[in-house]
């Protein structure tokens, strides 16, 4: 959605490597926001942009208008019922709709062998290749839709756009998102119920200032099932709240 950061340059070298031609697409989906939603506060900054994607080495900046996106008469939702109704699909109604209508149609419109998206939206990459597999919209027995994990600031903090509408105070607060969920997952490592370390990472982050927790959660890193406590199978630990004017979002590898 552009607002470009490290987290996204690194996704287009990690392309870069991969692929001869790399797209990149900047769209700020209005079907991915609520109504009361950042749709028109999101940053927007196309000029700036494009120049750090040209000196990436990017082939081809595709950044369509609205109106191209979704002509008068666009009737087509794309919905992947089940993985779209925990964590930010309870949050936010609509939001995974949005989503995947939208990559389904860049997936058409480019064409891409391969389509890279970074771990931070965890929920985001699971919805994304369950409609790839579903929809045929990648070649079969490929892994074209690949993770790549989240890209932090120095101090721990996941990039993000939405990090810029934090004040400095709030910027320093937000720290306690990826303290807690290391420690979350340190406790949950010593074995027992998730459920007091979880509670423990809420009320953690309302303490440092968040003014809201949507979720933080335990939960298999496959189907998104919430988990009571740590098993064998793959699991992170997924946390959104909301600190000031952004809802942030982290989540963590907890075995
Ligand atoms: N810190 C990060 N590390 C790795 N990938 C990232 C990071 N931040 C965003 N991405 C990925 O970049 C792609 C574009 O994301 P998007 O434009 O929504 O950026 P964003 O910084 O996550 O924005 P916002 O936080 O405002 O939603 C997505 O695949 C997203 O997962
Ligand atoms: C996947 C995506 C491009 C759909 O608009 C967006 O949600 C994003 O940038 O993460
Ligand atoms: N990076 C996910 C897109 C969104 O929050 O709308």
């Amino acid at each position: 959605m552009g607002a470009l950061h490290q987290g996204h340059l690194t996704l287009v070298r990690q392309a870069r490597a991969r692929a001869d031609i790399v797209v990149v697409s900047i769209f700020v989906n209005p079907r991915q926001f609520g109504p009361n939603e950042d749709f028109g506060a999101y940053p927007r900054q196309l000029a700036a942009d494009a120049a750090l994607l040209e000196a990436e080495g990017v082939d081809v900046l595709w950044a369509p208008t609205p109106e191209a996106m979704y002509p008068a008469g666009f009737a087509t939702t794309v919905s992947v019922a089940g993985l779209d109704a925990p964590l930010c699909g309870a949050n936010r109604p609509g939001h995974f709709d949005g989503v995947a209508t939208v990559v389904c149609k860049l997936f058409n419109q480019v064409r891409p062998d391969v389509a890279l998206f970074g771990e931070k939206d965890w929920q985001q990459l699971a919805i994304i290749r369950a409609m790839a597999r579903d929809l045929d919209l990648t070649a079969p027995h490929v892994d074209a839709i690949i993770g790549v994990p989240t890209v932090r600031e120095a101090d721990g903090l996941a990039m993000s756009s939405r990090n810029r509408y934090l004040t400095a105070q709030e910027r320093t607060a937000a720290l306690a998102l990826p303290t807690g969920i290391e420690a979350a997952i340190a406790t949950l490592r010593e074995g027992g119920p998730a459920q007091p370390a979880l509670d423990t990472l809420r009320a953690g982050l309302l303490a440092a200032g968040f003014s809201r927790v949507d979720y933080a959660d335990l939960r298999d890193a496959e189907t998104l099932e919430a988990l009571d406590a740590l098993g064998s199978r793959p699991a992170r630990v997924l946390v959104a709240a909301q600190m000031g004017k952004a809802r942030l979002i982290d989540n963590w590898p907890a075995n």
